[in-house]
């Protein structure tokens, strides 16, 4: 397809169903949550295949400076935004093929009676080359295919980055951590929201959790949308412009034995702006046995996920969802496969054998539960009684707070003030809230929330992020490479405690001649690292 000839029509797939509006509340008894456009599915497009949705983590980390050029981010902001304003003739030749769900369209639609997402969607497997559908590559528009290339590349390294810092914290053998992700999976699902006329009846994407390691999710514009579940709540990410928001995902979850976890978010829609996104998902090598790190386990430490091969669990991920299909139930849902009974061990051997291990299983349960429980204080339950198998109990986890600078080595507390904070409830200058300068490591971790001062840390570092623990809860605070700090960028990172905050990434490195004079003087400082409760208020209400 030559896309500089084709005219740039307005017609989008969201446009199309809604040009046959039938919106209509659906039976809570079918859909938990709040009631959302719907489509019967003879109205939808033709070609509209029963797939499922896709996967999505339980904390969001934000990366600035990530080492991505802003050229290559424009670049391929633009050619996206062109090819979402392609017409619909168009776009039907990239449309999803019955067989596959890679092209554009929806995923996850199993029923008719199901609630479609207020968006249009483009699919694409990327990486490694073998894996691509060349019938599908060859018709995108050339300069979106050259600048994909680029941009896949460039996201491979910073995930790499990333995960390597992940085995870092996770105490995990980093010659594992790359085995497994060396040569990853790697897809792209392009979003595109249009203005939506009920923006409280319709979602964008409805609540899932990614099904790969991690997603770097690219904000194409500045129209707030995608939001995480925390603690019941839904919680904005607000876009920050040429940053990438991180999640993890469940194979991250599988891999990390449980300490990280994924996180269920979705996306949101507006009444008069459109929103696009690119979710970058990153997964393990193609022929990877799934499962907790070796250098992760041991006789203290059990396997809480059983193994399996990476394409079995795919599989099993759109089995489990064809079998909701086939009975006609649309939960909406992310299907994480975990384990659910954190069974190990399958091994035939007659009915002593099987009452054995299943002693044997029990015992490495409580013990997995004692060593988590003292660990990490989490809740252990099982997968059908809840969404989550492992999760951290804020409540039981002790409050402490550290700040790491995990690549530089020079931001300690002893370096920068860390000022105790009020209860901040919005995103404004704390002002007479930072009451106190420079209290001992020993005070914050009895304290609790902090507040932090922007010019205090511009004294010290540029271009990276800072993650700051409280409790469960760790935010994220940027410091561009001016030493601005944004107080938009503080984001929460909710996960296990005790290895969140070791999570910083910086793309570029401080400047080699160490600390810079400020520049925020005169200034007022507005870092606000909120308590975890203070966050949550003033966000809409969940809709669950
Ligand atoms: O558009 C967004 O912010 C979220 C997209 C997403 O969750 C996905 O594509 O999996
Ligand atoms: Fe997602």
């Amino acid at each position: 397809m030559n896309s500089g000839g084709l005219g740039r029509g307005v017609v989008s797939l969201a446009e199309m169903w809604a040009a046959r509006p039938r919106c209509y509340k659906v039976s809570a008894k079918v859909y938990s949550g709040r009631p959302r456009c719907a489509w019967k599915i003879d109205q939808a497009p033709v070609g509209i295949a029963m797939y499922q949705n896709v996967i999505c983590p339980r904390g969001v980390l934000l990366v600035v400076n990530h080492g991505v050029s802003i050229s290559l981010l424009e670049e391929f902001k633009r050619e996206v935004v062109y090819f979402f304003k392609l017409s619909l003739e168009d776009k039907k030749k990239l449309w999803q093929q019955p067989d596959n769900h890679e092209g554009f369209g929806q995923l996850f639609v199993v029923s008719e009676e199901q609630k479609l997402d207020w968006s249009d969607m483009f699919y694409i497997t990327t990486l490694p080359t073998s894996l691509r559908r060349t019938q599908l590559f060859d018709l995108l528009p050339p300069k979106l295919r050259e600048t994909m290339e680029a941009y896949s590349a460039e996201v491979k390294k910073l995930a790499m980055i990333i995960l390597s810092q992940m085995a870092k914290a996770l105490k995990m053998d980093n010659e594992e951590m790359k085995e497994l992700f060396s040569d990853g999976v790697q897809s792209m699902r392009m979003n595109y929201y249009p203005p939506c006329p009920e923006p409280d009846m319709a979602i964008g994407i409805t609540p899932h959790s990614d099904a790969g390691a991690l997603t770097i999710l690219y904000q194409l514009n500045d129209t707030q949308g995608l939001q995480i579940q925390k603690e019941g709540k839904w919680v904005p990410v607000k876009p920050l412009q040429d940053a990438f928001v991180v999640n993890i995902g469940d194979i991250m979850e599988i891999v990390s034995n449980g300490v990280y976890q994924s996180i269920e978010h979705r996306a949101m829609v507006n009444s008069r702006k459109e929103r696009m996104s690119i979710a970058t998902f990153y997964s393990t090598n193609l022929e990877s046995e799934l499962g907790p790190a070796r250098s992760l386990i041991g006789p203290n430490k059990p396997a809480v996920f059983r193994r399996v091969l990476f394409d079995k669990y795919f599989k099993d991920f759109f089995a489990r969802k064809l079998k909701v299909s086939s009975n006609n139930e649309i939960k909406a849902t992310r299907v994480p496969q975990r384990d659910p009974s954190s069974q190990p061990l399958e091994l035939d051997t007659g009915l002593f054998g099987t009452l054995f291990f299943a002693a044997l299983q029990t015992l490495q349960q409580m013990l997995a539960m004692i060593i988590y429980h003292a660990v990490q204080s989490v809740d252990f339950k099982r997968d059908d009684e809840r969404e989550r198998f492992y999760r951290p109990d804020p409540e039981l986890i002790p409050l402490k707070q550290e700040v790491i600078h995990e690549r530089r080595g020079r931001l300690s507390l002893s370096e920068i003030d860390v000022r105790r904070g009020g209860d901040d409830t919005s995103d404004v200058d704390p002002g007479p809230l930072i009451s106190e300068v420079g209290v001992s490591k020993e005070e914050v971790d009895r304290r609790g929330s902090v507040v932090m001062d922007a010019a205090e840390f511009s004294n010290v570092l540029r271009n990276v992020i800072i993650s700051v623990k409280n409790s469960d809860v760790t935010q994220d605070i940027i410091v561009d490479d001016k030493g601005n700090v944004n107080t938009n960028t503080v984001v929460c990172f909710a996960l296990p405690y005790k290895h969140a905050a070791e999570i910083c990434i910086s793309g570029q490195p401080v400047s080699d001649e160490g600390c810079r004079p400020p520049v925020m003087a005169g200034r007022s400082p507005k870092v606000v690292c909120r308590p975890p409760a203070a966050m949550e208020s003033g966000l809409p209400a969940t809709d669950a």
